[in-house]
């Protein structure tokens, strides 16, 4: 979709209230990619009635929607402090009712994991990658005060496997990538494998295209610097479920990645809410 297109989807406000003299804002519109009501939350800083401001697309991990971020992390600040839009869309599709998409945590609801899925079953709503890179973005660039020019992406988990696929595969969309504990190489972790095999099936060369470290091998585009977060107390880190090793070990001419260990955090928002002020830095420096 283009920012032309995404003009003409009307957006239901559900929320908004003023924070750190901004607006944070809740609002809800009929997905054509998802097939679904999807909401999605926007952080306004006070000043974008004047002029438009860079932007951040958050993606958030398993289990959770928009308001994790929201109400979780305290972003709030941080977005305030750097005047920067960010936008935070939900998991996966809502309300479609597939067979299967409750019976885990880790696949179907709240676990859309940033793919167009191929599968018949799925294939109609589990369309997450579609969804941020052609729809929300046509949306959220024709009707917020967003300089196209000035966006970057990050997310956490599940999502910062989002975060690190969609950055790279569209640096002229997204200009800025960081990650919180992403799972940076799902073709061999078992939360990847499992999600893949369902919504992709077997055929290997899809999955290289949603796999952040298989994408990293082929990039080819402008020069990008990646912050890398992982606390090392994180369980899914010792399950092997993340692989972070597996990314940075890409690095390559095109591909810097500061890896930045965290002694003794966890997987949780504890760990996000540390740090989110150094990411709002790095972000504010590439934009
Ligand atoms: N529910 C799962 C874990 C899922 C999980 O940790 N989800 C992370 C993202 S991967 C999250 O952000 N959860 C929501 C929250 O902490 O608010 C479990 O019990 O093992």
């Amino acid at each position: 979709m283009t920012s032309a297109a995404g003009a003409a989807i009307e957006l239901k406000e559900i929320s908004s209230a003023k924070c750190f003299g901004g607006l944070q804002k809740v609002y809800e519109f009929y997905s054509n990619e998802l097939k679904s009501n999807t909401k999605f939350g926007a952080y306004i800083p006070e000043g974008a009635q004047n002029k438009k401001l860079p932007a951040l697309f958050y993606l958030s991990g398993l289990t959770c929607t928009e308001a994790n971020f929201i109400e979780k992390s305290g972003f709030q600040r941080y977005a305030a402090e750097h005047k920067i839009i960010v936008i935070n869309p939900d998991t996966s599709p809502r309300g479609v009712k597939i067979e299967g998409d409750d019976e885990s945590y880790d696949f179907g609801t709240g676990a859309g994991f940033y793919l167009d899925a191929t599968v018949t079953k799925w294939s109609e709503n589990y369309r997450m990658y579609s969804y941020i890179v052609k729809e929300l973005t046509g949306i959220v660039f024709s009707q917020l005060p967003v300089d196209q020019k000035r966006v970057g992406i990050f997310g956490h988990s599940m999502g910062g496997s989002g975060a690190l696929s969609i950055g790279l595969k569209h640096p002229e969309i997204f200009r800025s990538i960081s990650a919180f504990a992403p799972i940076c190489n799902p073709m061999n972790c078992q939360w990847g494998q499992k999600a893949f095999t369902g919504y992709l099936a077997d055929d290997q060369s899809k999955w290289k295209e949603y796999d952040a470290t298989e994408i990293a091998k082929k990039y080819d585009g402008p020069e990008r610097e990646i912050l890398l977060d992982q606390g090392t107390a994180d369980k899914f880190y010792h399950e092997k479920q993340l692989l972070p090793e597996n990314f940075v070990e890409v690095q390559n001419s095109k591909i810097k990645v500061h890896f930045e260990k965290r002694e003794g955090y966890d997987h949780g928002y504890f760990f996000i809410s540390t740090f989110l002020g150094e990411h709002f830095k790095f972000h504010s420096k590439h934009l």
